[in-house]
């Protein structure tokens, strides 16, 4: 069954259906990488977006049970060159399609999506319809137009109530804004035992559950849409080590004074090489998100910048000098993509013991 891509722009591409029969709007976005779907579309900072894969076979190794960074993913829809009907893996349970249908979201492929992603790159992120052949263009272009981008993705996304998920290590109160599964998998790696709450949580809240860090994650939409974790951090400065990754990173920039932007098309792959400052040393890292923290609104002088974008130059690190807390753009925890960053969980692993360790001191 023939199925179309309609942008706001005009642009239609028509290829065929797979997954859920349904129409979704969303803002469409791509992924450069080369491996690692199943994590890219259970992804939940991709939230009410129409994901795009540049890599032409998609599925080819399957799905399979454990490679979810999210039990109910939230894309709006999957768009592939190509997506495999015969996926052939030992760990293999169903094939993209099968997935798509049982999630009810919607995928088109056979288009050109090479003409697509440099149609984005050339505009900026668009809105796009998923849709049958049978609406009027000329309809859904003023619809699109006329519907602006939701901002509550992260309520959507969030966890509802606290959870635990026990160790016998740091006590980290990880801030789920939509968190990717591999975040807590790599905090209780470490033997954490971590507290997962929802975004909306206050400070006195977290401060009650005694922890010895705070973990901001990853997280879906604009980051200034979510006002109650800025004052939240704002409160929480200082008090304990803090460790922001993505959405959590913006936001720690946002309650230090700084400002974030709308990037033209966004970071999203397994290949972005970042720059540490101080050692000149680049790692390469997974990367998915369209904001960014200006560089020039970072106006307080105790946050300095440690990791910049090698692609763009664009802020990717940053680290409060009086206050135990730092944060990235990029993903430490990989999932997918190359694990060269992953240290910074030692990084705050350390953080904590350092804390520790000075308070006990001041204790005498
Ligand atoms: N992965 C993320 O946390 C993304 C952060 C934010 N939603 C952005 O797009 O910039």
């Amino acid at each position: 069954m023939k199925r179309q891509l309609i942008l706001e722009n005009g642009t239609v591409f028509v290829g065929k259906a797979f997954g859920s029969e349904r129409e979704q709007m969303g803002e469409v976005v791509f992924n450069t990488g080369m491996t690692g779907y199943q994590e890219i579309l259970s992804d939940p900072s991709y939230c009410s977006q129409i994901v795009t894969l540049t890599y032409p076979l998609i599925g080819n190794y399957g799905i399979n049970r454990d490679d979810f960074e999210s039990i109910k993913p939230s894309i709006n829809g999957l768009i592939v060159k190509e997506a495999a009907k015969y996926p052939s893996n030992w760990r293999n349970e169903e094939s993209i399609d099968e997935l798509l249908k049982a999630l009810d979201i919607p995928g088109l492929e056979g288009i050109d999506t090479r003409k697509l992603t440099r149609m984005i790159r050339e505009h900026g992120v668009l809105k796009g319809k998923l849709c049958s052949m049978d609406v009027n263009v000329d309809e859904v272009v003023r619809e699109l137009k006329g519907t602006p981008l939701i901002e509550n993705q992260v309520s959507m996304v969030s966890t509802k109530e606290s959870y635990n998920s026990p160790g016998r290590g740091f006590r980290v109160v990880l801030v789920d804004f939509g968190m990717k599964k591999g975040i807590l998998r790599e905090l209780n790696n470490r033997n954490c035992d971590v507290v997962v709450v929802p975004y909306n949580t206050t400070c006195e809240e977290i401060l009650r559950l005694n922890p010895d860090g705070i973990m901001l994650s990853n997280g879906p939409g604009d980051p200034v849409s979510v006002p109650e974790a800025i004052e939240m951090l704002k409160e929480l400065l200082g008090k304990k080590p803090i460790f922001g990754i993505c959405l959590g990173h913006q936001l720690l920039a946002l309650a230090c004074g700084a400002k974030t932007t709308k990037l033209k098309f966004g970071h999203r792959g397994s290949n972005h090489p970042v720059k540490e400052l101080i050692t000149g040393k680049i790692d390469i890292t997974a990367q998915n998100h369209g904001y960014t923290v200006e560089e020039s609104s970072i106006k307080d002088t105790r946050l300095t910048i440690t990791h910049i974008s090698v692609n763009d130059g664009t802020v990717e690190g940053i680290e409060h000098l009086d206050y135990p807390a730092f944060s990235v753009q990029y993903h430490p925890e990989a999932s997918p993509g190359p694990e060269d960053a992953n240290d910074l969980f030692e990084r705050f692993m350390n953080l904590m013991e350092k804390n520790i360790e000075a308070k006990t001191l001041a204790r005498g």
